[in-house]
């Protein structure tokens, strides 16, 4: 097969042959143009703290030391901000040896702070599935700033397969924008780590920077949609005069790129985040970008992207135009046959500033 990311088709082929099992049949949305939504199974486990099963230890073992308490999923439940919850996910994986997997939060998750992590029996990382691996699937949840109502089928995360190492380095990357212009940027930073994106702290004609996420609000209910009103929930951030914000430490911003950002319809992109090295701060969950996200034929031209951000241990002053994050490109095995946007209920292309498909 050719190395790259492998599209819906191929997605579905892995689960008619039985390397992706599920308890219950796929929904019919689950399989996206380069990913698969994981569904949250019937029962949830509050645990003390995060924890990895390390080398040759199962999940389900540490499940029975680290475990306070199981709560039925399957009427659904509140998790509160600040605890750590472990829920085993509906699907489990039989992989073919030459086949590994990376999962990360559903945009709409890490927009609304939700910190999820997915978990494999004997792994030392969280959010990477070796190749060949066999087994279930285990996803860590813990919501930061708003408790959320989840239930069993709910979807906060996602997976993506992959085969070879395909990565665009610098100067593929460089003929790559040539050839498609990946962000509106003039002049692009791009490098082997990727194309950067940075922030934007103008703002759209009436001033709006961005949102912080309040505090002791009341539940988001993580599969209603236009459900919640925005201001029960977020507070507006408006340009300030010198064109910076200060970032209060712990608090959550949703903010928006400066570029828009285009993904053609052979390529997948991940956005990582800009290098905590260098800044106090951090593009908190970047996430994953679909092929066809702001691409012109798939209705997508200037899209944007979302940025959630966090600033750790001190207050930090973000500038307009600084760099937080890189997107980094790879193929796809082979072109997917819908892409995002078109054929989808695609939530977010052609997007500007824009929170989570909850809010209204
Ligand atoms: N930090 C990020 C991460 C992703 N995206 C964009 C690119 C993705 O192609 C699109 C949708 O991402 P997901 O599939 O993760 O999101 P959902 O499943 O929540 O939304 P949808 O229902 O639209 O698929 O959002 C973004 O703008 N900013």
């Amino acid at each position: 097969m050719t190395a790259g990311i492998l599209p819906d088709r191929e997605i579905a082929r892995l689960h008619q042959s039985g390397a992706i099992a599920s308890a219950r049949p796929l929904d019919p949305d689950q399989i996206q143009p380069a990913s698969l939504d994981l569904r949250l199974g019937p029962k949830a486990y509050r645990v003390r703290a995060s924890f990895l099963p390390g080398r040759g230890r199962t999940v389900a073992e540490k499940l029975e030391r680290f475990s306070m308490h199981e709560i039925d999923l399957t009427v659904g439940a509140v998790l509160e901000t600040g605890c750590v919850y472990v829920v085993p996910i509906l699907e489990s994986l039989a992989l073919p040896a030459d086949l590994r997997a990376a999962t990360n939060p559903k945009s709409s998750t890490g927009r609304l702070d939700i910190f999820t992590r997915v978990l494999t029996d004997g792994a030392p990382e969280f959010d990477k599935v070796a190749a060949g691996y066999h087994g279930p699937l285990f996803i860590e949840i813990s919501p930061r700033t708003f408790p959320i109502v989840a239930r069993e089928g709910s979807r906060l995360s996602q997976i993506r397969f992959r085969t070879g190492d395909a990565v665009l380095g610098g100067e593929a990357l460089e003929a790559l924008h040539a050839a498609e212009q990946l962000t509106s940027a003039a002049r692009p930073d791009i490098s082997n780590m990727g194309i950067a994106v940075s922030i934007d702290l103008k703002g759209d004609a009436s001033g709006l920077v961005g949102y912080r996420g309040k505090r002791h609000t009341g539940v988001v209910d993580v599969d209603r949609r236009a459900a919640h009103d925005v201001l029960d929930y977020w507070e507006p951030i408006r340009r300030s005069g010198t064109g910076e914000l200060v970032l209060d430490p712990d608090e959550f911003y949703i903010l928006v790129s400066e570029e828009a950002v285009h993904v053609p319809p052979d390529y997948a992109a991940e956005m990582t985040p800009f290098d905590p090295l260098v800044g106090e701060f951090r593009v908190h969950y970047a996430g994953f970008f679909d092929p066809g996200f702001g691409h012109g034929r798939a209705g997508g031209t200037g899209s944007r992207a979302v940025l959630e951000v966090r600033s750790h241990d001190v207050p930090f002053i973000l500038e307009h135009g600084q760099t937080v994050g890189r997107l980094v490109y790879e193929p796809m095995a082979s072109r997917p046959d819908r892409l995002y946007g078109l054929d989808l209920a695609s939530n977010y292309q052609a997007q500007g500033l824009k929170l989570s498909k909850h809010f209204r």
